[in-house]
């Protein structure tokens, strides 16, 4: 249970002075935490949306500042710049209430002045009594705001601030700016903000003090303190001490809760599989094509892992194309043959589907009894399959990540293969792993995105990687081009040619919003423009389909009857047709880096020479514009892949939660990853010294994972 002095920063903002359920409201919708729950009505596609709860005091304190305004005082209203915030005293010479004008309420006015010019104080909705109070005819005030010019004359709209010039809180000389949202001002956000910080209890230092000494860094509380109250622009920036701080606190809950999730694992009894490679062998020997060396060696590092009475916990990264399936085939037959079961969790439906096709095809020759297991089957052939996985009756299930969340008994899993595709966080499944389903079975999992080193760190931990760092032989390189949109005729005639010579063709339509329905509306569109050019040899497939109409459109195109496969992006992820060559991105300027070379990833798979033409709707944003270079000149997923770091990292808005680290509310890469690595090393150190975080180091060390709300962490060590 998460220690008491930690309560105050979990209350609902509705405690704080001053917010009320309008407010309330405003940062429930700007800074709820957001729960993620698979979108309504699409199980099969990847994809969430959130549903929000409500702000807590931890939620504002987390909300940094995005910029600041300085309200330093001008020396008189005739020196004051125009357009400007500026900070005057003045004196109080007349109010003007606002009378009926042209059918229209005449704004209030307040004329103050001080020895070189006046100006008017104009207020839309004004309560007069209020006013008067807060202005008094004949009193000094000191007021800030924006000044203006209106018919000659300058003025001020709703002054940001009216103090007096003594006692009191003054005008603040520099202000601190944060994100906001309808209805919300930066005022109320600020005191929501002062209230929780007044909330902040005293909490002891977690982190080595010799790292504090060395960094010159403040307390928690301290720096958290500070970065609400910026002083100058640079205070905003990664390199920020008291920024550098925090991040390392989350990194470094981070880097604990990663480390503890693998110790529980690891510690489970794990058993030495091994076998002689009798299977193994039979579905080589199949094989039309040779392993790769990278095939080769991934395969030894995992069979070690798999001997080794440890738990294996390997991640197989390789780039899109690089034949993983074969890989975990391969490792799933050493598993059946030294008498245990295996089971492959794929991310859709759609590729489960593929997936058992295409494992079952080369697995044939060593007549593994091969199952598919989704939402789709049902009923009494549902009840059959897990009556036949617990009597040991089937070598390997395939089925989706879903599936696995049921409890499902086998006889005996020896070996779980999760396939992550571009997904990150796979911790959530790696807990789900340690509690429940194959607790015993060694772990496999696989990702086609080549993470960087760094993200690999924060997503994964410490994880075994072994990578696919070779393509198959004979691929030829995707030619890829980028046209824009108004070029669509052409494209259009071109791929005529393309079909015309036998080629298959990926037309994908963009993501035009939130909303799945849009993006359909987009996608039917283009498949009706293309249908009256091509005929009934296009097809149109979208995750509003049920799971049977989507096979049967792929089934089409698999078989080369269809010649152009329309598609919103439920196509992204692993599908293996190596006859299509050619590659069409609509709006290709809307997807992220990591999502343009997946989608590119469809082609390429075969000998032919595949192309891709990203099209693209002008003026490009900066950003995009890089993007669509990178993709140009490189088919490198590494390569790809920091780049994406690089330009999601650093072109964010500081302090949101966009910032580059998906899950992230303060850490940023690639500017903090030094803190990364320090990181990772403390956490590692910690953990070897006080296995479960006891004493008072350990004491304090929890702390930290409650603050980040890595709960689940510690329980997971109670329970190891
Ligand atoms: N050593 C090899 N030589 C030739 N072809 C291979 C080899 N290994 C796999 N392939 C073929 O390459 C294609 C891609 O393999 P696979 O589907 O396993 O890729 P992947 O790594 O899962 O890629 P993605 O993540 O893009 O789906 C398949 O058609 C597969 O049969």
């Amino acid at each position: 249970m998460r220690p008491a002095r930690l309560n105050p920063l979990f209350t609902p903002v509705r405690t704080l002075k001053g917010v009320g359920p309008r407010i309330e409201g405003l940062l429930d919708k700007l800074l709820a935490p957001k729960a993620l729950v698979p979108k309504a009505g699409s199980r099969n596609v990847p994809g969430e949306t959130r549903v929000g709860g409500h702000a807590r005091l931890i939620d504002v304190l987390w909300h940094l500042p995005v910029g600041l305004i300085d309200r330093a005082h001008t020396p008189s209203i005739a020196s004051s710049p125009l357009g400007q915030i500026v900070t005057l005293t003045v004196r109080v010479a007349e109010h003007r209430p606002g009378g009926p004008r042209k059918g229209r309420k005449a704004p209030y006015r307040i004329l103050v002045e001080d020895e070189t010019s006046a100006l008017d104080l104009v207020y839309f909705k004004a309560d007069r009594r209020y006013l008067e109070r807060l202005l008094p005819v004949g009193e000094t005030r000191v007021i800030s705001g924006r000044l203006e010019s209106y018919d000659g004359r300058l003025q001020m709209t709703h002054p940001d601030h009216v103090a007096p010039v003594e006692g009191g809180p003054g005008v603040p000389d520099i202000e601190p700016v944060y994100p906001l949202t309808a209805g919300l001002s930066n005022t109320s956000l600020r005191k929501a903000v002062q209230g929780a910080l007044n909330a902040l209890p005293d909490l002891p230092e977690w982190i080595d003090g010799a790292f504090v000494a060395k960094n010159d860094w403040g307390s928690f509380a301290e720096s958290l303190k500070d970065l609400h109250a910026p002083r100058s622009e640079d205070d905003l920036l990664p390199a920020n001490p008291a920024r550098q701080r925090l991040a390392y606190d989350e990194l470094l809950a981070n880097q604990l809760a990663l480390a503890i999730l693998r110790q529980s694992l690891k510690r489970r009894a794990g058993r030495s599989i091994t076998a002689e490679g009798r299977l193994r062998k039979a579905i080589v020997d199949a094989l039309p094509f040779a392993l790769t060396s990278a095939q080769v060696r991934s395969l030894a590092e995992i069979d070690a892992d798999m001997a080794d009475p440890l738990h294996m916990l390997r991640l197989l990264q390789g780039d899109v194309g690089s034949g993983k399936t074969i890989v975990a085939l391969l490792a799933m037959a050493t598993a059946v043959e030294a008498g245990h079961q295996a089971a492959f969790m794929a991310p859709t439906e759609l590729l489960a589907r593929q997936h058992s096709e295409t494992i079952a095809r080369f697995a044939a020759p060593a007549a593994l009894r091969i199952r598919l297991l989704t939402g789709r089957e049902r009923g009494k052939e549902r009840l059959a399959i897990l009556e036949a996985l617990k009597a040991g009756e089937i070598d390997i299930l395939i089925g989706t990540h879903a599936l696995f969340q049921e409890a499902i008994a086998f006889r005996d899993l020896g070996l779980a293969v999760i396939d992550e595709q571009h997904r990150f966080g796979v911790h959530q499944r790696l807990a789900l792993q340690a509690k429940g389903t194959g607790a015993g079975a060694e772990l496999l999992v696989m990702t086609a995105t080549p993470i960087p080193r760094t993200l690999l760190l924060t997503s994964y931990g410490d994880l075994d990687v072994s990578r696919l760092d070779e393509k198959p032989p004979g691929r030829k390189p995707v030619l890829t081009r980028t046209i824009p949109s108004e070029r669509l005729d052409e494209v259009v005639d071109g791929i005529a040619r393309a079909v015309d010579g036998g080629a298959q063709v990926y037309w994908v339509c963009p993501l035009v919003g939130e909303s799945e329905v849009l993006d359909l509306a987009a996608a039917e569109e283009r498949f009706a423009h293309l249908r009256s050019r091509f005929g009934d040899r296009v097809g149109l497939v979208h995750g509003q389909l049920s799971g049977k109409e989507k096979d049967a459109v792929m089934a089409r195109f698999a078989d080369g009857d269809l010649a152009i496969l329309v598609s919103t992006t439920v196509i992204e992820v692993g599908v293996d047709v190596p006859n299509a060559s050619v590659m069409i991105i609509e709006h290709a300027e809307r997807f992220g880096l990591a999502q343009l070379h997946q989608l590119r990833g469809r082609v390429g798979r075969g000998t032919a020479q595949s192309s891709c033409l990203l099209l693209y709707k002008a003026p490009l944003g900066e950003t995009a514009r890089e993007r669509l270079n990178v993709m140009r000149e490189t088919e490198d997923g590494f390569v790809i892949a920091e780049e994406d770091l690089r330009l999601r990292g650093g072109g964010e808005v500081l302090g949101t939660r966009q910032s580059g680290l998906p899950g992230f509310r303060i850490a940023q890469l690639p500017e903090h990853q030094e803190l990364l690595a320090a990181a990772r090393d403390e956490a590692r150190l910690c953990l070897s010294h006080l296995p479960h975080l006891e004493g008072e180091r350990g004491e304090r060390l929890r702390l930290l994972l409650y603050l980040f709300e890595r709960d689940d962490a510690v329980k997971l060590m109670r329970a190891g």
